[in-house]
């Protein structure tokens, strides 16, 4: 201190002092005498699982944005058909997907030598049939074709269905993308040449959630695009354990037979992490390119959402059980809440003030995130605020819903989850449900909501507290605060919108532009030929007077009618028609938009009290997303031709 009293004079010695007095080793030795090794403890550990959850962001940021921040051309696409590695696309089909032409369209569109297409199909009545039929036509030079019919060489519904195309695939190298990913056209050579360097075992791409249309959606995509992208990369880069989620990937048949096939992973229903892991514990490296699998996320309620990411936790606490465990705490919320309490313990931060901190900070970084991936500036704040406010505070209740149950919904069948790790069929009603004819007004149609059962019938709760929480939120008063708990909502976000709508007048004049009639729409049911024309729309086009119709036929089919019939798919969307108002056809009759209608009308039949929600806040917050989804969805057309198809 003398030193610097001699050096910077009097003025900068007393400053110096001030901060080492208050920063020196005196607070934190009282730190270490004031509390017990255990409060040490987890101080520490809240503190290093704090530090880990940002440096985690971060790093996801960083390779966000030079890794994705654009494409190479690859070495493989420029070889010759004799000096390229052959490639089989496998591409497993179960009813049709929201987007389906275009995610299946991009394998044809691969810019690659030498390539096949087998397209899985596990029942013959399965709509998904005629999409690919369509595009085997459209297509005729590219090696592609279906094989109908499923091999049960276990339980997992998906392997059984490709397990015949693994098995007659033509090439060494297979390339597993799910039917709701569409891929840029370069994608196949970038994934080769990762796969021929040296000790690398499997290729596999981010998925990335797009196109998101009713609140349900949104909130997968907050999922996917925010904290899934972050640990996923974070994981990947560091290299240290297996993290494969299997939407799209490629490795060698070879290597996988080592180990028994694909088959043997067929007891299995999170097969694509265990593939991984097998050919990770073969020694091979995984590797990842610059391209994103961009997944169609379509209409799905907010129960879709809570159920498909209950049934992935559900698999996930048998088959990566270390990291479920962890899985809670990589949340903001369990995050915020363990950091507050290290904090305060060390610096004696108000926790409440720490987590202040803290919210703004995750939302910053999330933020950051999604342009990251997404290549662009998003505009609606708001909106992104309101969707990843509703997500993060759903994520803690849904991994304890998740983590009791053992039982799991995958597209209409429901499975026994074991210890270890394999699955049991309760029940398996594939090909039954796919022919049913649905007439609107008739009982039928209305059929329980399998969704609404398999939330009950999931959890461990016993009948007899089930039954009496039922008749709990059955109580007038019950439901009198429940109706005034969203009516306020609804007010809030009213307010948000509007006030977020105010300048932005010319936009809203531009959506209502499209002057779409229901009786328009409903006197106007299409036949098959014209349900495939209109999967070909490109969605970035604008909807002129003269085929406003059939376009919205093309979002209603774009929506995810997995297993029905085409007879089904029709009679779905009149109904789904004549429920909705007039001026809501108008108000987004624009592709761009993301229009409505699967938002505001859900692909099951549920029951009103599950939907009254999504009901209640969807209208407004998806609304206001739809301005991002429109900025987004041009600028990846721009970077990676998605949805630009000529
Ligand atoms: C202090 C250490 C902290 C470590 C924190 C680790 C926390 C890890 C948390 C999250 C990992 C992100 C992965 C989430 C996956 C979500 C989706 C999912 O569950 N998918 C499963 C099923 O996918 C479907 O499978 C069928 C297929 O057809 C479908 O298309 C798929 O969607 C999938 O099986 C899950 C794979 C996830 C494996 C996670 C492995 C985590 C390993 C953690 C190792 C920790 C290393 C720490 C390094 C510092
Ligand atoms: O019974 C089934 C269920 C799924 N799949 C296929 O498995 C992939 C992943 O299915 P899904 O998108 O439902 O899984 P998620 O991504 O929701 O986990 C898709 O290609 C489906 O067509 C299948 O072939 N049979």
């Amino acid at each position: 201190m003398e030193r610097l009293h001699n050096y910077l004079g009097p003025s900068f010695a007393v400053a110096a002092e001030g901060l080492s007095s208050s920063f020196s080793s005196q607070p934190l030795d009282s730190v270490w005498e004031r509390h017990s090794k255990l409060q040490l403890f987890c101080m520490i550990l809240s503190i290093v699982l704090w530090v880990f959850c940002f440096t985690a962001a971060i790093t996801a940021i960083t390779i966000s944005r030079t890794r994705y921040a654009g494409h190479k051309r690859s070495l493989s696409s420029r070889m010759t058909k004799d000096e390229a590695p052959g490639v089989s696309i496998i591409r497993p089909l179960r009813g049709i997907d929201s987007n389906m032409y275009e995610n299946l369209a991009s394998s044809f569109r691969q810019d690659y030598p030498l390539f096949e297409i087998i397209f899985s199909v596990a029942q013959p009545n399965d709509p998904a049939i005629a999409v690919v039929k369509d595009l085997i036509k459209k297509y005729p030079k590219v090696d592609a074709r279906i094989i109908i019919g499923e091999k049960n060489v276990g339980i997992n519904p998906k392997i059984n269905n490709m397990i015949q195309s693994y098995e007659t695939a033509k090439y060494d190298i297979v390339w597993v993308c799910d039917s709701n990913v569409y891929v840029d056209p370069g994608c196949m050579g970038r994934s080769v040449d990762k796969m021929m360097k040296p000790g690398v075992g499997l290729v596999h791409h981010l998925p990335f959630g797009v196109r998101p249309q009713t609140l349900g959606s949104e909130l997968e995509l907050m999922f996917l695009d925010t904290v899934h992208a972050k640990m996923y990369l974070f994981i990947n880069w560091t290299g240290l354990a297996s993290c494969v989620v299997g939407k799209s990937n490629l490795y060698r048949r070879s290597d996988l037979n080592k180990v028994g096939g694909l088959a043997a992973f067929g007891k299995y229903m999170a097969e694509d992490n265990l593939v991984a892991t097998a050919i990770f514990n073969m020694g091979y490296k995984h590797e990842m390119t610059s391209d994103l699998a961009y997944q169609s996320l379509g209409s799905m309620t907010p129960s879709d959402y809570f159920l498909r990411r209950a049934r992935w936790t559900r698999i996930r606490k048998y088959t990566v059980t270390a990291a479920t465990v962890v899985e809670p705490f990589i949340e903001m919320i369990g995050c915020g809440l363990v950091a507050s309490y290290g904090f305060n313990l060390l610096w004696n931060i108000h926790m409440l003030n720490f987590l202040a901190f803290h919210v703004v900070f995750w939302f910053l970084v999330d933020w950051t995130m999604y342009q990251a991936l997404s290549g662009e500036k998003m505009d609606n704040l708001r909106g992104f605020l309101m969707a990843w406010c509703l997500r993060e505070l759903a994520a803690l209740p849904l991994y304890t819903y998740a983590v009791v149950g053992s039982t799991v919904d995958w597209r209409d069948q429901t499975f026994l989850l074991l210890r270890d790790g394999t699955v049991k069929a309760l029940t398996s009603t594939p090909s039954t449900k796919a022919t049913k004819t649905i007439v609107p007004g008739s009982p039928s149609s209305t059929p329980p909501s399998p969704t609404t059962a398999a939330f009950w019938a999931n959890t461990m709760v016993p009948q007899s507290t089930q039954d009496s929480l039922r008749k709990f939120f059955r109580r007038p008063a019950v439901i009198s605060v429940v109706r005034s708990t969203l009516a306020v909502i609804h007010f809030l976000v009213d307010i948000l919108i509007k006030s977020q709508r105010n300048g932005n007048e010319d936009e809203d004049g531009e959506l209502s532009d499209g002057n779409i009639s229901e009786e328009n729409v409903r006197s106007n049911v299409p036949e098959k030929e014209e349900i495939l024309k209109l999967q070909k729309v490109p969605l970035k086009q604008r909807v002129s007077s003269s085929n406003i119709k059939n376009k919205k036929y093309a979002f209603d089919y774009d929506g995810d009618d997995s297993s029905a019939t085409e007879s089904e798919l029709v009679l779905r969307r009149s109904s789904r028609l004549k429920t909705s108002g007039r001026s809501k056809f108008q108000k987004h009759a624009t592709f761009e938009s993301e229009d409505d209608e699967g938002r505001i009308l859900m692909r099951h039949d549920r029951s009103a009290e599950e939907d009254e929600l999504s009901k209640a806040v969807e209208p407004y917050l998806s609304d206001s997303l739809s301005r991002r989804g429109r900025t987004r969805r041009v600028d990846i057309s721009n970077t990676s031709q998605f949805l630009s198809v000529p």
